[in-house]
């Protein structure tokens, strides 16, 4: 079949007019690009290929490119060498290659060049290249690609061919010819390049031209398409008369979205005579022209379409007010609508009502969307209870643990300035508000003056979600004020999912670096809990300057971490401390905070790193002691599987007419071993989440409970618990390591223990890591250290306490009785009437003694109930004499300055209810060691017969 005279023109999103310089020396394979270099050329250079198979200026033949503004791109640095030998058309096949001959899967892969001529007309210069075409029939066919370069646009770089061009002033005359034709579609200063290709898709009897219609000053993402089928008027093509060039009309969204149009060419007045390639270059110029017509056409539509659109959604949005005479005013007689103030004001009024609708229905519909951990809810719950209860004001706002401190005005409006904007003092100021914060300050102040350069502020209100798991990491945060809920999405044992609340960040801290730092998605959910005012840092400061310091805490966590017998180098690899350390976090507590409430519903393992932490068992005095753990023996001596097993083989054959489960013989085995029994093997980390969140909604935690609040609460549920100091953790040592492997008891809700700072450091590690990394051996030298640290038995704990209570008890009666003992040497003086009522007296006297014995603390610390000790009131009232009403205030003060004085002997924690056992923490570990009772002095035992 003959191929028809038809052209392609195609056009590519070109940023950079000049853009098409970086196709030189371009070759493609396997469908992609590369660059003289090897390199890969970008995909947009990928389009190219769409435009090199085929000639430009007849059939078969070749290409040339318009950009998206329309204009013809200028092309390759003419080789003005090739030009000067090589100026007339021939087929003679030069073996050099050009370097910007573009070629796609159908061509060799080197395409020789030909000739390259240039055609210099006024306003324009043509530069043909010939190349030698599989399609070619005969020399003049092989033409194959044209360039136009016409005198430089002001503001244009002037590009390398269009000064080779300006120095080609040597044409042939025969290029007048085409030039004859050329100039009269030429006549704006433009250039480009246009490359011609049979389409698959549409018959051969048309083809289609691809143009791009952006506009240099939208935006990138505004650019469209258009396709033109291009055919010369001797086609028979439809024809439809919209267009300047005898009728183009748009055909519809072609298969790949792209519009198209169908355009019939003018008949070239030299058409399929000696120069059939002439004809076809007529014709793109041409179609060029009309293309540069239709695209500005298309621009100028499309700019009135959406100024017009515009103003009908600004129609629609204050219609109703348009409509209405009353607000409209007068319509002028140019159809000017004249507002009245009042009228302007109430459109402004309306918009704002909506605007606020708007933003009300996108917050609802966003935290509505937003799962929500059981803390959260509860943080809510609790939240609006009281703002219900008829305050004026909201009283968490004034509470005492509440530190609010917002970004003064002076700061904001630094903070609203552009980085570049912000001078060396203006940094200062900022950095001299920001330091205390503990985030910030673990940067150095070279760091911190450039964070201070590069922050802005983000105020996020209540409930809002900051980042979401999962999402793309842009920002780093700091809590300037305010606080946030860290939520991750965990799962339950039967497979439902659900938000838990693993952290809550306040003031001074920092979120958002493990996605930036890893380059992974958002690890967890930041929920705003208080209003908060967040300095924000972006992904690329975030990259210049903070992981240094992420670095230096790495290696502080990695350094401490090796120190402790846990993670010994001989059970754990160098990659699995790394791993460990990756989430491991380094936190401080002031004294008095609770830092584990419940260790039964912990997923962290706690070591301290600097200061001092107190372990707290809370135990109650109704449930019955437990007693499966206290069934083993204490003992230092851990047996490994392997040994088990042949000790146990061996009684096998002792006794093997006896059939004994196997779990028991090994307890017997142990038992008359006197050894403790420890299953070695790797158990693996059974995270029971949903137990654990259920204690920890019933806990209902936060990072600021403290020991007072939290016994506060505790007693409120439970009447009948006390909290007993059981052991210190000092730096180096780690917190409840024996239930690292211990099953999570369920019912077990009081006997648990608890971690309360003295004003501590601590490094935690996530436990589902720690047994993510762990080795057989790690896990075999964590029962044998957990074994050594084994902690006493709540059997113990009680029998021991009770002990220590009934010794105090002893204690305090007796210094009762001795108080009260008048000094033998005076001479007692009774008032008149005492004498009457002395036998009353001594009866009130005996029951006092009684009942105060049965109010001592634990420390032997009387405590002075108004029940026991009446009250000056009291004691008028009961018309007691002066007298004794004195004897009785001086026997109270006594009793307060003892008191007193025991508190600052024991250096107890600042809570009367709180009842201390103070050990060693050695002593501690092994077993409580309860204090013998004494004898009582013989003096004072006779004076107390004496006195009975
Ligand atoms: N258990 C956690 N305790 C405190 N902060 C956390 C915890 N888990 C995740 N985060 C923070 O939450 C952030 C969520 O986004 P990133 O993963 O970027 O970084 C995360 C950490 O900064």
């Amino acid at each position: 079949m003959e191929k028809e005279p038809y052209v392609w023109i195609t056009s590519r999103r070109v940023r950079n007019p000049h853009y098409s310089q970086s196709l030189a020396g371009t070759q493609r394979v396997h469908g992609h690009l590369y660059g003289p270099n090897g390199s890969r050329v970008s995909n947009r250079t990928r389009l190219v290929r769409t435009a090199t198979s085929i000639d430009l200026f007849q059939t078969g033949q070749r290409p040339a490119f318009i950009d998206h503004y329309g204009h013809l791109i200028p092309g390759t640095p003419l080789n003005s060498e090739k030009w000067e030998t090589d100026h007339r058309v021939s087929s003679a096949k030069s073996q050099a290659t050009e370097p910007n001959s573009f070629r796609d899967g159908r061509e060799n892969s080197s395409s020789p060049v030909d000739h390259v001529g240039f055609f210099r007309g006024p306003g324009v210069t043509v530069r043909v290249q010939c190349f030698d075409s599989p399609h070619a029939k005969n020399e003049q066919n092989n033409l194959t690609s044209a360039e136009y370069d016409s005198p430089r646009i002001p503001g244009r770089p002037t590009t390398s061919s269009e000064r080779e061009v300006s120095s080609a002033q040597k044409c042939p005359t025969s290029r007048q010819h085409i030039l004859e034709r050329v100039d009269s579609a030429w006549e704006r200063p433009v250039s480009s390049r246009i490359l011609r290709r049979p389409t698959t898709s549409l018959s051969m009897s048309s083809a289609s031209i691809t143009l791009s219609s952006r506009n240099s000053n939208r935006p990138k993402t505004s650019t469209s398409r258009r396709s033109l089928v291009v055919t010369p008027d001797d086609q028979t093509q439809t024809s439809h008369g919209d267009y300047p060039m005898r009728g183009c009309d748009r055909s519809g969204p072609s298969t790949d979205g792209r519009m198209s149009w169908s355009a019939v060419m003018p008949k070239c007045p030299r058409a399929n005579t000696a120069f059939p390639t002439f004809r076809s270059m007529y014709n793109t110029v041409r179609a060029k022209s009309y293309l540069e017509e239709r695209l500005k056409a298309i621009y100028l539509r499309r700019r009135t379409t959406s100024a017009g659109a515009r103003n009908f959604n600004t129609r629609l949005s204050v219609g109703d007010i348009q409509r209405s005479p009353s607000l409209d005013g007068r319509v002028a007689p140019d159809g000017v609508v004249i507002r009245t103030p009042l009228a302007r004001f109430r459109m402004l009024g309306c918009l704002a009502v909506r605007l606020r609708r708007m933003m009300l229905a996108i917050i609802s519909n966003s935290s509505s969307k937003t799962q929500r951990s059981a803390t959260e809810l509860q943080w809510m719950a609790v939240y609006s209870e009281n703002n219900d209860d008829n305050l004026a004001f909201n009283k968490h706002l004034y509470s005492r643990d509440r530190v609010i401190a917002h970004v003064p005005e002076w700061a904001l409006s630094i903070l609203n300035m552009r980085p570049e904007e912000r001078t060396e003092q203006h940094c200062r100021r900022l950095h001299a508000l920001l330091r205390g914060l503990r985030s910030f300050d673990k940067f150095t102040e070279e760091m911190q003056m450039s964070l201070c350069r590069a922050f802005t502020l983000e105020k996020v209100e209540e409930g809002r979600v900051v980042l979401k798991s999962g999402h793309i990491g842009v920002n780093f945060y700091f809590i300037y004020s305010g606080s946030v809920f860290v939520n991750s999405e965990d799962e339950t044992a039967d497979g439902q999912h659900f938000m838990r609340t693993v952290a809550v960040l306040s003031r001074g801290d920092s979120f958002g670096e493990l996605a930036l730092l890893q380059d992974i998605r958002r690890t967890a959910t930041i929920s705003v809990r208080e209003k908060c005012e967040l300095l924000v840092v972006d992904k690329d400061v975030f990259a210049s300057v903070c992981p240094k310091i992420f670095e230096k805490e790495l290696s502080e966590k990695q350094a401490f971490i090796s120190t402790l017998d846990l993670f010994s180098s001989s059970f754990w690899s160098t990659e699995a401390i790394h791993a460990l350390c990756m989430n491991a976090q380094i936190q401080e507590f002031k004294a008095n905070k609770v830092i584990v409430a419940d260790s039964s519903v912990e997923d962290w393992i706690y070591a301290c790193m600097e200061g001092k932490c107190q372990v707290i068992r809370c135990v109650s005095l109704d449930a019955p002691a437990k007693n499966s753990k206290s069934k083993r023996k204490q003992s230092d001596v851990v047996l490994s599987e392997e040994i088990l097993q042949l000790l146990a083989a061996a009684a096998e054959q002792q006794h093997s007419s006896q059939t004994v489960d196997d779990g028991d013989m090994k307890e017997n085995l142990l038992s008359s071993l006197g050894l403790d029994y420890v299953q070695t093997g790797k158990k693996l980390y059974t995270d029971n989440t949903h137990a654990r969140e259920r204690k920890r909604a019933i806990l209902g935690l936060n990072d600021s409970t403290t020991l007072t609040s939290l016994i506060q609460r505790k007693r409120e549920k439970e009447k009948n618990i006390v909290f007993l100091d059981v052991g210190v953790i000092e730096p180096g040592g780690i917190f409840d390591l024996p239930s690292l492997l211990e099953d999570l008891d369920e019912s077990d809700t009081t006997s648990t223990l608890m971690l309360v700072s003295g004003g501590a450091k601590i490094l935690r590690v996530k436990k589902a890591a720690f047994f993510d990394q762990a080795t057989q051996q790690a896990i075999d030298n964590t029962r044998t250290l957990s074994s050594k640290q084994r902690n006493p038995t709540e059997e113990t704990i009680l029998s021991s306490y009770k002990c220590q209570l009934a010794w105090d008890q002893f204690k305090a009666e007796l210094v009762q009785t001795i108080v009260r003992i008048p000094d033998p040497f005076l001479p007692i003086t009774y008032p008149k009437n005492e004498l009457d009522k002395d036998q009353n007296k001594e009866n009130r006297n005996r029951t006092e003694i009684a009942s105060t014995t049965d109010n001592c603390d634990s420390g032997g610390n009387i405590i002075a109930k108004d029940n026991i000790i009446p009250t000056e009131t009291e004691a008028l009232d009961s018309k007691n004499t002066m007298s004794e009403v004195q004897a009785m205030s001086e026997v109270q003060a006594m009793y307060r300055r003892r008191k007193s004085n025991y508190y600052e002997d024991i250096e107890s924690v600042n809570q009367k209810e709180l009842i201390i056992i103070r050990r060693q923490p050695s002593a501690v570990r092994k077993n409580l060691i309860v204090p013998k009772r004494e004898d009582p002095p013989s003096r004072l035992s006779s004076a107390l017969t004496h006195r009975r």
